[in-house]
């Protein structure tokens, strides 16, 4: 095969047996390039080849890391720009959303260079007389990453970063909707001068290369960003081959509005945080639960700025919020659309297709209210611009109704009460809790991850990201 994007293995830039197109969500004529798709042999491969670079890999210095890792944010954030065209291309998130996100990408590699240097152990007193207690830190190993198509870039930094920095290797798979993004960071990680087989880079279907990582001994450790339903077959598969886990899924997450919310606060923090990056968010507020007094209003509000949004190509500029990811992801949607109206919700505004110039996935964001807390619109996520509105009396209802959800991921509140910001605070279960701000939209040096449902295992990111790639030793000396 030629003229196609491949993956690379062992230190090589390899073919495979078949390639597939990238295909732009916006204008589905337009091809963003053709990448190849790799095979069980070659995931295997790959597992081989991070194995044989472990120990020498795990024996580098952290400047040697350090450095490494430091020319790769370096280089995203000189070239965020066309990196950020590349993704919203791909993927379909606006062009400013972007940038920012191949700028976050950037400054996480910045941030574990940094981290590199800060890898500390203890030294602790034995309880029996005359023993030194050391304890360290060591890489798990071999890391498999299963990422997402959602956040095409950062989602595979915040993962491929730490996994480096601790001294793991790494084989990546990507999302298959998104191989021009990996390939890019691939691409710079290779120029930043990565030793042969640290990284791998492996494109191709979760069925075959994510499968195929899941189920070799000669993997240590998988990191997984997707469905819940994915989520759990990775679970049973890596405990049957008894692997370290760590699994990021879904979310449907809470936005309280209380009474005394600022209106024009309240309607920028849902709007933003449902709506924008078309919805498709693991951290995007789907459920409004929005008390009596605020109720109309809140909801007159949110239906105007809908009017008022700019949905289009996600490259033009001026658009705020771009297509679906693809038919599946698009039809889905729908059918939760058309479910919601059928379970007796009221769809004020939205929910069809839309017209553009170019073909792609578009859709209207779509606002449901009467909606009954326990329909399946206000319980399964959809992971696309839908979001639901229920009553609560009171803010005690609101934060019980917030939390009656097999989720926990983000959960918000709009308030300027400070003693129901610091309750809700204290009480909503979720791992990330958001006070007069969207629920989606995180810092890139800080613990993210969820409870219940959402997650499962360390939090990622952050100094925290340490408990998942690296593994503890206890040792005792008698000298
Ligand atoms: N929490 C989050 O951040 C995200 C949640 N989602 C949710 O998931 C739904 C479906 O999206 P989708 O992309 O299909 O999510 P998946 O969970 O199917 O995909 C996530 C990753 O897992 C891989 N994968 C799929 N099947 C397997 C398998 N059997 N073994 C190992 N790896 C596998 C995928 O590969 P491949 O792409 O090749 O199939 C992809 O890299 C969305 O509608 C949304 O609800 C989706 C994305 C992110
Ligand atoms: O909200 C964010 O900034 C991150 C969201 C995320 O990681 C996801 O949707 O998978």
């Amino acid at each position: 095969m030629t003229d196609h994007s491949k993956n690379y293995i062992a230190g090589e830039w390899v073919d495979g047996s078949e390639a597939a197109p990238d295909i732009n969500p916006s204008n589905t004529g337009d091809v963003v390039g053709q990448f190849v798709r790799a095979s069980a042999a070659d995931a295997d491969r790959a597992i081989a080849a991070a194995r044989a670079a472990l120990p020498a890999w795990s024996r580098t210095t952290p400047q040697e890391r350090h450095d490494i890792l430091k020319k790769v944010g370096d280089e995203i954030l000189a070239r965020k720009d066309e990196l950020g065209r590349l993704l919203s291309r791909e993927e379909g998130k606006t062009l400013p959303e972007g940038i920012g996100e191949a700028a976050r990408a950037g400054q996480i590699f910045l941030f574990f260079a940094q981290e590199t240097l800060r890898i500390a152990g203890e030294k602790v007193a034995s309880v029996r007389p005359g023993i030194d207690i050391e304890i360290t830190r060591e890489p798990v190993g071999v890391v498999g990453i299963i990422a997402p198509w959602n956040f095409p870039i950062a989602i595979p930094a915040w993962k491929i970063a730490p996994a480096l920095a601790y001294g793991n290797t790494v084989v990546f798979k990507p999302a298959d909707l998104v191989p021009g993004c990996a390939h890019a960071l691939a691409e710079i990680i290779v120029r930043a001068g990565i030793p042969a087989g640290v990284f791998n880079l492996v494109m191709g279907r979760g069925s075959v290369v994510g499968n195929a990582l899941l189920k070799s001994r000669g993997v240590d450790a998988i990191t997984f960003t997707g469905s819940v339903a994915t989520g759990r077959q990775v679970a049973a598969t890596c405990v049957e081959t008894m692997k370290k886990f760590q699994l990021e899924m879904g979310g449907k997450n809470p936005l309280v509005v209380l009474d005394d919310a600022d209106l024009k606060t309240a309607v920028e923090v849902a709007v933003n945080g449902a709506f924008f990056s078309t919805g498709q968010r693991c951290t995007a507020s789907s459920r409004f639960i929005v008390t009596d007094g605020i109720h109309d209003k809140f909801v007159d509000a949110v239906t105007e700025r809908l009017k008022g949004l700019v949905i289009d190509d996600a490259l033009k500029a001026g658009t705020q919020i771009g297509p679906v990811v693809d038919q599946s992801q698009l039809d889905q949607n729908l059918s939760y659309v058309k479910l919601g109206k059928d379970e007796g919700a009221k769809l004020v505004y939205g929910g069809e297709l839309l017209n553009r110039e170019t073909p792609g996935f578009y859709m209207a964001p779509a606002l449901f209210t009467d909606v009954d807390p326990s329909t399946r619109i206000s319980r399964e996520e959809i992971f696309g611009p839908v979001a639901t509105v229920s009553r609560a009396k009171n803010y005690d209802e609101a934060l019980a109704l917030a939390n009656d959800t097999q989720f926990g991921l983000s959960s918000g509140i709009v308030t300027t009460s400070l003693k129901y910001a610091s309750h809700f605070k204290r009480n909503a279960e979720a791992g990330m809790v958001m006070v007069n701000l969207p629920t989606a939209g995180v810092d890139y040096h800080v613990p993210f991850g969820g409870r219940k449902g959402s997650s499962y295992g360390p939090r990622e990111q952050g100094r925290y990201a340490a408990e998942f790639y690296t593994t503890v030793k206890t040792a005792y000396t008698l000298p």
